[in-house]
């Protein structure tokens, strides 16, 4: 199977696990990305059984209305349900690294709310020890060559990521080469640099329920503390 087929086959095991939970109050919480967008094209044929979404992105957002699908402020939309989004990588915790299309700060701040976490990503995304993946950090820019020294103190090596600013103004450092064997302590130190806005670890809340699309098949693997 192509990774596409995969990450279509996720994104169809989302919607099954979903559909017969929405009520027609429901609101979803959407992430961003090549697999969340065929979440949000198959999403798009249970319209008329859900109230609307909350997008974590400008480009979500965007998707969502071109299908009919009303998006809501989360400030506006109380809880949420579920949170449906992909993933750069993920560990056996269903601790995840995102941002590598530098939507993170906003999928952060949905799946903060969210009673439900699905993740959902093709195999290529599971890894034993995060950090292949570049670790995405969103600074706000006055703040980048302050952020990037104290980054290289933590062991990593910081690029800009050139000629992109993120949907909130700001710029994303990728960390290259940095142990995350530790995830929540490497979280909260990235977190407590002034001038950081948040980084792309997902370790504090952690996915409640990955599906992952293997050539077997969609494992569905629930977080063990869930
Ligand atoms: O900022 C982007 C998001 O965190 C995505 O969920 C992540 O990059 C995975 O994207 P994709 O589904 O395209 O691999």
């Amino acid at each position: 199977m192509t990774q596409d087929e995969l990450k279509k086959a996720v994104a169809k095991a989302a919607v099954d696990y979903i559909a017969p939970r929405l009520e027609r109050d429901s609101v979803v919480g959407v992430g961003t990305g090549s697999t969340a967008n065929f979440f949000i094209d198959m999403l798009a044929e249970l319209k008329n059984e859900f109230d609307g979404a909350v997008a974590s992105s400008e480009a979500t957002a965007e998707r969502l209305k071109s299908h009919g699908i009303p998006v809501y402020d989360l400030n506006s939309a109380g809880e949420l349900e579920f949170y449906v989004d992909g993933a750069d990588e993920t560990n056996e915790h269903l601790e995840l690294i995102k941002g590598g299309g530098g939507a993170l700060t906003r999928e952060k701040i949905v799946a903060e709310v969210a009673k439900t976490f699905i993740c959902i990503a093709d195999e290529s995304k599971k890894v034993g020890v995060l950090g292949e993946f570049p670790l995405p950090v969103e600074v706000i820019p006055m703040a980048r060559s302050l952020v990037g020294r104290e980054i290289v103190k933590l062991g990593g090596d910081p690029v800009y990521r050139d000629g992109f600013t993120t949907d909130n103004g700001n710029i994303i450092l990728d960390i290259y080469n940095m142990d995350i064997s530790r995830p929540i302590q490497i979280e909260e130190r990235l977190n407590n640099i002034v001038g950081v806005v948040t980084n792309g670890l997902f370790a504090r809340r952690p996915a409640d329920l990955l599906l992952l699309g293997t050539s077997r098949g969609v494992e569905s693997i629930a977080r063990k503390d869930s």
